[in-house]
């Protein structure tokens, strides 16, 4: 597979922060979504690339070509943030077409802007104010604009998460229906898994600047390959097998588990952890016991913390299990898991 994006040793440092080195490459025509917390150093590698922050190390080359060193409006990179970013004092036509001053010639023949204001449903809007539009307007303009210059590469930074939740559907609908009619390489950055779950073909997770795991949604989901990655896709239970130790606590168990590594640790979603009467738990499963340390309700749900051994333990109740149970405070239950749900990180 030919790589519109390859990224190497990326650094960029701050005074109280570093991001990098960074080491990705993104397909072509491939919809590579890059998901991490506040604060991971998302916004930095999108810079880098589009070209308004130099970089302090490392390279980016777009489709075959060195651009590190290249002025932003040379690098055919189109790029969406959050806020949009429209010119208030033009109209929405003109917002639509101002990259394209810099533009010398077509590039692709069958590129057509008409198509790309149709699809976005813009043509009723072209002549107001971007002031006069709602927020899922104004994010539609802005996805024009960026793309108005076909771009080798579409950077959308956290495009749907300043919008209202009526207009998120809609404009991440959108997104993939202009990705497989374009072909355009898109590079998305967020927070959020739903998002990634719809439209990634591939996703990064990045942490303190640097990033720990890519591959399909599934793989990353699934099989985190180390405990950053794991509280992200939501291991909120981490437990630490020591040096010397040939088992693992989790609560008041201890588990005698099969794990070559001198010291491991393991993962346990709240969500995978059961609580019932002591005798009714399938044969296999891990059963411990606890006292009730709170329970914060949670929509229809509620999440439950319960103090076994040394550890606390974070159990998520749907609604149905919750209806079973009585939660009393400080009083004591069982919780249980299946042996398959205790995910083992092997770094
Ligand atoms: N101009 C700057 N000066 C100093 N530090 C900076 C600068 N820009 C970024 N940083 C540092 O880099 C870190 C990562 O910033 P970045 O904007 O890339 O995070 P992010 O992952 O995009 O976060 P968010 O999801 O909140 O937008 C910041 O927390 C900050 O410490």
């Amino acid at each position: 597979m030919q790589k519109m994006i390859k990224i190497s040793q990326l650094t960029n440092n701050f005074p109280d922060f570093s991001v990098g080195p960074v080491d990705l490459t993104v397909d072509t025509g491939e919809f590579f979504v890059l998901l991490g917390p506040s604060g991971s150093g998302k916004t930095v590698l999108l810079e880098s690339i589009v070209g308004v922050r130099r970089p302090d190390e490392g390279k980016i080359i777009l489709n075959g070509v060195d651009v590190t060193k290249l002025a932003p409006e040379n690098r055919k990179v189109g790029i969406v943030y959050q806020d949009q970013a429209l010119f208030p004092h033009l109209s929405v036509r003109e917002n639509i077409y101002f990259g394209l001053r810099y533009q010398r010639q077509i590039e692709k023949k069958t590129f057509s802007l008409d198509m790309v204001i149709d699809t976005l449903g813009l043509r009723v809007h072209l002549d107001k104010s971007p002031q006069a539009l709602s927020g899922g307007e104004r994010q539609r303009v802005a996805l024009a604009r960026a793309l108005a210059i076909q771009p080798r590469v579409i950077l959308l930074d956290e495009p749907l998460s300043a919008l209202d939740p009526c207009f998120r559907g809609e404009i991440q609908r959108l997104l993939k229906e202009l990705h497989s009619s374009l072909g355009t390489t898109f590079l998305m950055v967020t927070h959020d898994f739903n998002e990634a779950f719809y439209l990634a073909d591939r996703v990064g997770v990045i942490s303190k600047g640097t990033v720990k795991q890519v591959g399909t949604i599934n793989d990353v989901f699934l099989q985190p390959q180390n405990v950053e990655v794991g509280k992200f896709v939501g291991m909120k239970n981490i437990f630490c097998r020591r040096d010397g130790e040939t088992s693992v606590h989790v609560g008041n168990l201890s588990l005698t588990l099969n794990a070559q590594a001198s010291q491991s640790a393991y993962g346990l979603r709240p969500e995978d952890i059961e609580v019932a009467a002591k005798d009714s738990f399938p044969a296999d499963f891990h059963v411990g016991q606890g006292t009730i340390q709170s329970v914060v309700r949670q929509g229809f749900g509620c999440e439950v913390t319960i103090a076994s051994g040394r550890d606390l333990l974070l159990i998520h109740l749907d609604q149905k299990s919750l209806r079973a149970q009585e939660l009393a405070m400080d009083s004591p239950i069982h919780f249980g898991f299946s042996p398959a749900s205790l995910h083992h990180f092997p770094r």
